[in-house]
């Protein structure tokens, strides 16, 4: 008898519902469709420079309580009706952690946060929270790190990021190539452009690869790539990016690629050194780029929630606390208040000369 060669270390191998099978269950509405697209859309005529505004990606690190999610989206609409003028504002919806090493890994991957990885229901509900979030008028954003996840629940993300440990993935910059939204492709973690750069550059081109279609079948995806993918500076290797200096190496790197110059800053990760408390500087620091004429800066990030800081995912999960990430810290909400509505002001008085220009 031929000796076992494969699957040597697969325990098992449970059926997944097919992409429409998960559709079929929560189905896309009108009212979601209408917030879907209106937000790629005010994201593209950002990028195209026919919108002088800035985009703004804030919401919390990881979403793992949609009551909680759902609380901080509807105060987001709010926040986000005021700042109109100046911001196109996207909920962070980030479902799919990339962790360093060990960790938990999501709320796809495990939504009951105690290791029985019930990918099937985290779909679903994932899939839900994004419908109900689109149904309060409010764009999302995510990070696209399965290369699987997109034909689940990419129909309701307005901006993708691919991050900074996938940037230099060819897995990654071809599924970017087919995604429908513009496609953020951070700097990497040891603070280098390249991977970002060649990132977008790839992922502007056709790909043809392996993926699975609508029924959960295994299939060839061809694409006609993505021509609105921008490089996202989150600081790297010990030190922040977000400085005049680090600025305009990043509009050279992507000069020299032949790339539009955009440019999102991470207010969050190594921009400020994990600290939420450092958000509101680096936001300050780059509306003052901003203001003083920059114009390669198109938007920010923010990580953000209901309560500031982070907490240890606890055992008895009776005991965590409410609005508060079990990821990255954020800051508070009265402190995402008080940033866009501050940053809003510096707008005030340079949109007319972005406007002009
Ligand atoms: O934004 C999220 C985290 O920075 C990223 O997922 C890595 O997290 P980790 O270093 O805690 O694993
Ligand atoms: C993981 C993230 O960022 P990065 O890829 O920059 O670490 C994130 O934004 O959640």
């Amino acid at each position: 008898m031929t000796a076992r060669t494969e699957n040597l270390n697969v325990v098992g191998i449970d059926q997944m519902p097919s992409p429409s099978e998960i559709k079929k269950r929560v189905p896309l509405s009108e009212r979601a469709a209408e917030t879907v697209l209106a937000g790629r859309r005010a994201l593209m005529d950002i990028l195209d420079r026919k919108d002088p505004r800035l985009f703004v990606i804030v919401g919390p690190c990881s979403i793992h309580d949609p009551e909680a999610g759902v609380d901080y989206a509807r105060r987001l609409r709010q926040l986000a009706d005021k700042v109109k003028d100046s911001f196109h504002v996207v909920m962070r919806v980030y479902f799919e952690k990339p962790r360093t090493s060990t960790g938990w890994k999501g709320f796809i991957n495990d939504p009951r946060m105690d290791d029985s990885f019930r990918i099937e229901e985290g779909m679903e509900r994932g899939r839900r929270f994004l419908l109900d979030v689109a149904e309060l008028g409010m764009p999302a954003a995510t990070e696209a790190l399965d290369p699987i996840a997109p034909q689940y629940y990419g129909d309701l993300i307005s901006w993708t990021a691919i991050g900074a440990r996938t940037a230099e993935s060819q897995t990654h910059r071809e599924m970017a190539s087919g995604l429908s939204t513009p496609v953020g492709f951070k700097n990497s973690t040891d603070g280098s452009l390249e991977a970002g750069v060649n990132g977008i550059l790839s992922a502007s081109r056709p790909h043809s690869f392996l993926g699975l279609n609508e029924r959960g079948e295994s299939a060839i995806i061809r694409t006609r790539g993505n021509s609105y993918g921008h490089l996202v500076l989150r600081g790297g290797g010990g030190r922040p990016n977000y400085d005049t200096v680090s600025v305009s190496l990043a509009e050279q790197a992507l000069a020299k690629a032949k790339l539009p110059g955009n440019i999102v800053v991470d207010c969050s990760h190594s921009n400020s050194w994990k600290k939420p408390e450092l958000q509101p500087l680096v936001m300050r620091d780059v509306m003052h780029q901003i203001r003083e004429g920059n114009r390669s800066v198109v938007g920010v990030m923010i990580e953000s929630f209901l309560e500031a800081g982070t907490q240890p995912i606890p055992t008895d999960l009776s005991q965590l606390r409410y609005g508060c990430s079990v990821t990255d810290a954020c800051v508070s909400w009265e402190t995402t208040e008080e940033m866009l509505l501050g940053a809003h002001e510096v707008m005030r008085g340079t949109l007319p000369k972005r406007r002009a220009a």
